[in-house]
């Protein structure tokens, strides 16, 4: 696990080797201690070059190890007395340098690092904070504003950024093995001591305050309620203040509290949760691992509204060649303009060059016909798809895919209408489709598992998060935000308030509560889909408009608001007032209070009082009670991919993990029990009646997470 050579020169070389990522194992520790103590014991040696196999230097602890009892030789320690050694320690950093891998450089007495490597300490985003010195070394080494840029975020840095940081010695574009070596025998037999960081002052200066407030300050607004970004900001401040052995003390007190959190345990379910979904299965037994993808370079997308426009932009970054295609000149003048510009901006933020020469605008079906792949973006109106699909057939070569970027409609009808319908799929982008990462690939009762493959490779390409899911109507993600839409949409009708609600869910972690989020999408889009889907009719008394429709509870009130013009931000006017149509911060309405007090009167509900935990309840088990449904009809292969939905999609907070795991944490027992309770209440909520897989799980003992799998009998996926 990790291996030992001597060199001729008087060098030894230890190349960490745990394929993939060279993740510091208990068995590589053990390595390393041995080898290290090997090259002490040989007086030729006079320096030590550390490297990982396949020119990949480390990607860490091992975290899978986090959730055993760890053994082995304690990390901290074993860098500890690298850096100590006598004799001289050289990282030779390729590929990645992360976390503890990091850590182990930062104990060398010197880092060389070739070009393309990258550097970072992410544990912030696995819950806890750099515990084997990293608190303490590296503000050493930059001072502690970047450091505390650096370990709050996790971000990964190039080898340059690294350089100019102080963080290693020296860049090459060659093979940073030889480079170490050379660097090694250049400086043997000087000083170690100035190159010990554990020996450098605290790293105080008159502003470590202020700049700890502002660090603080930051971590609290962007990641709520998440106690390892806060953690971090104290174990800094403890390098500025503190000598090193106090300042090891301050990292291991705020370590021990977060390792065994809830929230450490949330966010490395995520870690693997996301790295579970891209091995996708087909209830016919195809799965990532047993079908090949063939390679897609031209792309064509259809509609250049928001979501076509995303949709090319995430291509021509990624280096595929599109073909855009709009109905009428007009329209495709303005995407033009707006796809031409996004891509402009984002080349030059990024310093590279323009992607344009990537991109064709196209007005007729006839410029498609040598994509590989299709991506329609139209309007979400069945009969307007399948005119598209079938006028696509006329005109594709057999071999192309044809996507549709529905958000929810029946995958299976519109591949009826093709001559295709095993190179169907769906790829729902979620908006704006250039930012947002995750993407559902639905497939339907007769796709292919290689037009499966083809469109979750290509995702992955264009790095989105994949998720592979049945074709249902909303597909995972959409089906259950209903739920918690009309959850939501309850508690405004028994007392609650749109900021009331909106808060409880705020603190609970989301970035943006429900109804800011329906506010900034546009009311008027839900509206549209309601009448399309005859919720909404010539029927209904638009004065006085039923709270029952299609043999179930109904809430009017998002319809009631549209009929006044309140489509949200837009307008101005929504769940929420806005200084300005277009404007973003969200204040609450004087107006829209008396609005829901006049409804309750007319409709004589009488307002209770509404607490943030009912909030939390009512929405996310609501959220997860759906999802055990979901799982039960085979849609999705297991909880961890509707975890990576919520994540991704929806603004789940990551440090709960997602709504599944949530429901695991809070216990299966006391999720029935509430939905029970809930369904008691109010019986005319079907979907609030506990699902049948929830209930069995609670009857087999609420097994944890990573077994529900044995206990659903449609699930196909066999990770
Ligand atoms: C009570 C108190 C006790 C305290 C004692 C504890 C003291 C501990 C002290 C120090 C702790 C140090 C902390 C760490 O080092 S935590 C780990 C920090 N590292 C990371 O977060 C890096 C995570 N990995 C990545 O970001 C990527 O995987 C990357 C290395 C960039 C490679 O990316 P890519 O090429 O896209 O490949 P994948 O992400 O798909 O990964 C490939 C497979 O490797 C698995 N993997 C990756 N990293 C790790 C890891 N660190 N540990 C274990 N496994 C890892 C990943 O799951 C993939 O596996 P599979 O192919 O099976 O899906």
């Amino acid at each position: 696990m990790a291996r030992y050579t001597r060199l001729t020169e008087p060098i030894a070389l230890i190349t960490l080797n745990n394929p993939p990522v060279n993740a510091l194992s208990s068995a590589v520790r053990s390595g390393i201690v041995d080898s290290v103590s090997q090259a002490l014991k040989d007086d030729q040696v006079k320096a030590v070059v550390f490297c990982g196999e396949n020119r990949m230097f480390s990607g860490g602890a091992d975290i899978k190890e986090f959730s055993g009892s760890m053994s082995g030789p304690p990390l901290v320690r074993m860098i500890h007395s690298i850096e100590a050694s006598e004799k001289l320690m050289v990282a030779a950093i390729e590929g990645v340098a992360l976390g503890g891998g990091l850590e182990l450089a930062l104990g060398c007495h010197y880092r060389v690092a070739n070009t393309k490597a990258r550097l970072g300490l992410p544990e912030v985003t696995l819950g806890f904070l750099p515990g084997a010195g990293g608190t303490q070394r590296l503000p050493r080494l930059t001072g502690i504003t970047a450091a505390l840029e650096l370990i709050t975020t996790g971000r990964q840095i190039s080898a340059q950024e690294a350089l100019q940081l102080g963080i290693v010695d020296q860049v090459t574009e060659g093979n940073a093995v030889q480079a170490a070596m050379e660097l090694a025998l250049s400086v043997i037999g000087q000083p170690l001591n100035p190159r010990r960081l554990s020996l450098r002052p605290p790293v105080w200066s008159a502003d470590v305050d202020s700049v700890c407030e502002v660090a603080l300050a930051r971590v609290k607004q962007h990641s709520r309620g998440a106690m390892a970004p806060v953690a971090c900001v104290q174990a800094v401040r403890a390098a500025a203040m503190l000598p090193y052995s106090k300042g090891m003390e301050k990292e291991r007190q705020l370590m021990d509290t977060l390792f065994r959190s809830s929230q450490a345990r949330a966010l490395q379910y995520a870690f693997f949760a996301q790295r579970n979904a891209g091995k996708w299965s087909l209830p016919n037994g195809a799965r990532w691992n047993n079908t090949k993808a063939r390679d897609v370079q031209r792309v064509g997308v259809i509609g250049l509204g928001t979501m076509g426009r995303g949709i090319a932009v995430s291509l021509v970054k990624a280096g595929l060649s599109v073909v855009a295609l709009e109905s009428d000149a007009k329209q495709l003048e303005s995407g033009k303009k707006a796809v031409t510009a996004m891509l402009q901006r984002d080349a030059q933020r990024r310093g590279v060059g323009s992607p344009l020469h990537l991109l064709t605008f196209a007005l007729s079906f006839h410029q498609l016909k040598d994509v590989d792949l299709v991506i329609e973006a139209v309007f979400e109106d069945m009969n307007l798809k399948k005119r598209v699909f079938s006028d696509l057939c006329k005109v594709l070569r057999a071999g192309t895919l044809i996507c549709t970027n529905t958000s929810g409609l029946n995958v299976d009808e519109l591949a009826k209408v093709t001559d295709r319908q095993h190179l169907v799929v769906g790829m729902h982008f979620f908006a704006p489709a250039h930012v947002m990462k995750l993407l559902e690939v639905v497939y339907g009762s007769r796709s292919s598992p290689e037009a499966v493959a083809v469109a979750m490779a290509l995702g992955k390409r264009i790095q989105k998060v994949c998720v592979a899911v049945g074709n249902c109507p909303g597909f995972v993600g959409n089906r259950m935000l209903k739920l918690y839409m009309d959850q939501s949409l309850y508690l405004l009708e028994e007392g609650a308030t749109p900021e009331q609600v909106d808060q409880a869910l705020e603190e609970f972690g989301f970035a943006m509560g429900i109804f800011k989020v329906a506010d900034l999408s546009g009311l008027d889009v839900g509206w549209r889909v309601r009448k399309a889907s005859g919720l909404i009719g010539p029927d209904i008394d638009p004065v006085n408009p039923s709270r029952w429709r299609l043999g179930q509870r109904y809430c009017p009130l998002p319809d009631m608001l549209c009929q006044q013009g309140r489509f949200g931000q837009k307008t101005g006017r929504g769940w929420y007032l806005y200084n300005s149509p277009g404007s973003k911060e969200a204040k609450p309405d004087p107006e829209i209070l008396n609005f829901l007090e006049d409804y309750r009167l007319k409709y004589g509900i009488t307002p209770q009082r509404i607490s943030s935990q009912e909030v939390i309840e009512r929405c996310a088990f609501s959220l997860a009670n759906e999802g055990f449904r979901i799982l039960e009809d085979g849609i999705a292969a297991g909880p961890e991919d509707i975890d990576v939905i919520y994540l991704f999609g929806y603004g789940w907070p990551r440090h709960r993990g997602g709504p599944m795991f949530y429901a695991s944490q809070v216990g299966l027992s006391v999720v029935l029990e509430k939905m029970e309770h809930y369904h008691r209440i109010h019986p005319d909520v079907p979907s609030l009646e506990p699902s049948r897989l929830l209930r069995r799980l609670v009857a087999e003992g609420s097994p944890p997470i990573q077994q529900w799998r044995n206990h659903i009998k449609n699930l196909h996926s066999q990770l």
